[in-house]
């Protein structure tokens, strides 16, 4: 089960296994639509580097248990108020389940959870620079009027100096958050709750100063659609999809391989990542991947044709474009049946997909020349027959790991073959957003999924699990911490 214990023998140098660069692809091994991306093509975060041991002590001491000061505690299991049920997205039952899943996982010891409260770490970097950044972006993006003007000045000085203030009481998701923990949290810094609450409540409140949630003119208008379009109307997308075509006559098999790294890879492509990072794309180092439970993951994606793919989508454009090659090319090969897509039901984190953004991805690649077109009729037929369908889930932006998930969202995961979870966001929910030793078992800290789960992300946080020894010692002597940060490194973790 556990991926770690799987990992083929490291090769190269030190453990750690490097994807194949251009010269490959020029003996035609792999597309230009993973490799195009690779070098020196993404940018890293401005946001300071940890100079001392992040929160909660040093990640290489024994984990420590959360202690009753634990930020987290009072959010996940306790507090809430009863008969919240699925309308607010963490069901009564799920309540339960975790608790069970606390049990079930009672052999992993836990970690410190990620709070943004120290200066110099990345966490506290997001908080102080980063959202200032974004609220900056927004403001620019659109001609807003004086109320939204105020707003986002509200929100700028509660996020970098003021306290969490609750929702007010007439507003349309107030017993959702209310549930989330919102109440637990009033009054306390930004930075002093779970960097992960902050973080998605961040993009909620971000939402509320631009009037997105309404009523009003400005109701439904996502403030991050022109950087979205900008990069899919992008030549380096136009330069990934004419890969397609080097890719048409390659067997299946190898056209699914590298549809998949152009997948994960593909999760570099991060526009709030990049905001940080303006200027620093010549300076990327050479990418990697740090675990690669591939072969695992086709195990589970057989030729039966019956199966059915849950992909968790993470960032629109760039990334959201290989993903959906990738249901294309596996529904139109018999490798699946079904496929469903979870987007975010509002613009989040920047740049995370959205139905819209579905919408315009396929519309690009039907509008696309060559291969990329017969990619984009698969997917619209798959639209339209049922075969791939979209999920909006609540849930999907909650400021909760998915051991929390609520009971409907269980229920998809545990009919589908296997979920693919994509991205940093998506990595830190799904194994707890905390300081792992990284060589924790992915098994055990995913052992409450219900059925087989698979991640693949780059790593643009310090919530990292399921790395030898060996890989960790050998990252660490190259690159300090910057590894952990800097979404040059990559996995592929799978837990049947
Ligand atoms: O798009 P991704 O891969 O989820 O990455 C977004 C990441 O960017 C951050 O906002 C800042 O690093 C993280 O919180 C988050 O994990």
């Amino acid at each position: 089960m556990a991926g770690h214990r799987h990992l083929p023998a490291p090769r190269r140098r030190e453990g750690v296994r490097r994807p194949p660069g251009r010269r490959h692809r020029r003996r035609g091994a792999l597309p230009g639509l993973l490799l195009r991306r690779h070098p020196g093509r993404r940018p890293l975060p401005r946001v300071r580097r940890p100079a001392a041991p992040p929160h909660g002590g040093d990640v290489a001491a024994p984990h420590p248990r959360p202690g009753p000061r634990d930020p987290a505690r009072p959010l996940p299991l306790a507090g809430r108020p009863a008969g919240t049920g699925d309308r607010a997205g963490v069901s009564s039952g799920a309540r339960a389940r975790a608790r069970v899943t606390v049990s079930r996982m009672s052999d992993t010891p836990t970690a410190p959870v990620i709070l943004g409260d120290r200066p110099g770490t990345f966490p506290h970097g997001v908080l102080a620079e980063r959202h200032p950044a974004i609220i900056r972006q927004v403001r620019e993006a659109f001609p807003y009027g004086p109320a939204q003007h105020r707003a986002l000045d509200a929100l700028l000085a509660e996020c970098t100096g003021g306290a969490v203030e609750p929702l007010p009481a007439g507003a349309h998701d107030r017993e959702r958050w209310a549930a989330w923990g919102m109440d637990s949290y009033a009054g306390r810094s930004w930075y002093d709750v779970p960097w992960l609450w902050s973080e998605s409540w961040f993009y909620r409140r971000l939402l509320d100063a631009v009037g997105y949630f309404g009523p009003g003119p400005w109701q439904g208008i996502d403030p991050f659609r022109p950087s979205k379009l900008a990069e899919l109307d992008s030549p380096a997308t136009d330069e990934e999809l004419a890969a397609l075509d080097d890719l048409a006559g390659r067997p299946a098999d190898e056209r699914a391989r590298a549809l998949l790294h152009g997948s994960l890879w593909g999760n570099r492509a991060d526009l709030g990542f990049r905001l940080s990072a303006e200027g620093a794309e010549r300076t990327a180092a050479v990418p990697a991947l740090v675990a690669d439970d591939s072969e695992r993951l086709w195990t589970l994606l057989g030729a039966s044709g019956t199966g059915t793919l849950c992909l968790v989508a993470d960032n629109a454009d760039r990334e959201l474009v290989p993903d959906l090659l990738l249901v294309a090319h596996l529904l139109a090969h018999g490798r699946i049946g079904r496929a469903v897509l979870h987007v975010k039901p509002y613009p989040y984190y920047v740049s995370d997909a959205t139905t819209a953004d579905v919408v315009d991805a396929v519309r690009r690649l039907t509008g696309a020349q060559g291969a990329a077109a017969g990619y984009g009729r698969g997917l619209w037929d798959a639209l339209s027959d049922g075969r791939l369908t979209l999920r909006a889930h609540p849930f999907s932006c909650a400021p909760l790991p998915y051991a929390e998930m609520p009971d409907d969202l269980r229920a998809d995961f545990a009919a589908a073959t296997l979920t693919v979870v994509k991205g940093d966001l998506n990595y830190r929910r799904l194994v707890g957003d905390r300081y792992w030793p990284p060589t924790t078992p992915f098994a055990g800290v995913t052992d409450y999924f219900p059925a087989p789960v698979a991640a693949l992300r780059t790593l643009k946080s310090d919530v990292v699990t399921g790395l030898t020894a060996a890989t960790e010692a050998a990252l660490d002597a190259a690159e300090g911490r910057r590894w952990r940060t800097a979404g040059t490194h990559a996995l592929i973790q799978v837990r049947t």
